[in-house]
């Protein structure tokens, strides 16, 4: 068994739990985070993309993730995105993680200014050595503008604390290149759903992402299939998860709250999603409820 046996497997990226007037809900967080060690994924990916973190104070990070823990810590790996426009507070959310008892830090490259390789090495090495934790690289160049390279990545991999990426650039080749780039034991998180079993055919021991919150199941189910060898399920699994991610992203809401609004249809309260990303409208009722009943087919052909 391997030390970082703990990051393989299903990692839900947690979603921003807001009360009704947009403020972390406390209640909420720990009622989501519960709802997913139930349903046996293997930890929660706290304060990413999904998490809103880039709409939320730095105290407001720390409440999330310190719920989180309360909530499941003892039962599940919590990884704790910490990343911030600033490396002080980056730094600061990363010793709080570890006080706190998270597992492992992961980061995004520095935002807004577009800063060259050893910058980026910088603002990462420093959050990473005020902590004793594991530590992942982010790697989302669609929203980040920096596509990690493997020259940094086997760098960064030389690091002791440094144990592998999560990557959510599209190609599937870039998992072979970082694959290829790494001299020691580490792990890749596929990033984009819509390829998580083709990734983890590329060399993905593991996957975290956004739409596993609202379809925990599909994505177990689709990771045993792997693990099975069953690729003919597994692409079956793939295949209904991609319609209804293709479902939700035709909205002009944004796909958090579409997924927010079908948790809602599941007993599931979280609120909306904080400003400027686009609500859900009347416009979009009939197909929250169609996302709804898709997922609920797939699980029931697909999960006993
Ligand atoms: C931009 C974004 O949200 N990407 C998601 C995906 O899970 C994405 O929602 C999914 O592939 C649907 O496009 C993740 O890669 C990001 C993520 O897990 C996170 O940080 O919350």
């Amino acid at each position: 068994m391997s030390r970082l046996d703990k990051y393989r497997g299903i990692i839900p990226a947690f979603y921003a739990c807001y009360n009704e007037e947009g403020e972390i809900d406390p209640e909420r967080i720990q009622t989501l985070a519960r709802h997913y060690a139930k349903v046996g994924v293997k930890g929660l990916y706290v304060g990413g993309s999904s998490g809103e973190c880039i709409y939320q104070t730095v105290e407001e990070r720390k409440l999330v993730l310190e719920n989180v823990v309360e909530a499941v810590g003892d039962e599940l790996t919590i990884i704790a995105h910490v990343a911030a426009p600033s490396t002080r507070h980056s730094i600061e959310l990363a010793k709080h993680a570890e006080s706190v008892g998270a597992d492992a830090l992961a980061a995004i490259p520095p935002i807004y200014f577009v800063l060259p390789e050893d910058a980026i090495e910088d603002y990462w090495t420093q959050m990473m050595e005020a902590t004793d934790l594991d530590f992942i690289i982010y790697n989302i160049p669609q929203t980040t503008g920096y596509a990690l390279s493997a020259d940094l990545y086997k760098k960064m991999m030389a690091k002791d604390q440094v144990i592998g990426v999560k990557n959510s650039s599209m190609p599937v080749q870039d998992i072979y290149e970082f694959k290829q780039a790494a001299s020691k034991d580490s792990v890749i998180f596929n990033g984009p759903d819509e390829q998580y079993v083709a990734g983890r055919l590329m060399g993905a021991d593991s996957g975290i992402g956004g739409t596993y919150g609202v379809m925990p199941e599909l994505f177990l189910k689709a990771d045993e299939a792997v693990q099975n060898s069953d690729f003919e399920l597994a692409q079956k699994i793939q295949y209904r998860i991609n319609d209804v991610i293709f479902e939700i992203v035709k909205s002009d809401a944004h796909l958090y709250d579409i997924i927010k609004s079908v948790l809602s249809l599941e007993g599931i309260e979280i609120g909306s999603v904080r400003s400027p990303l686009p609500r859900v409208t009347e416009k979009d009722e009939e197909r929250i409820k169609k996302v709804h009943k898709m997922i609920s087919d797939a699980k029931a052909e697909f999960v006993q």
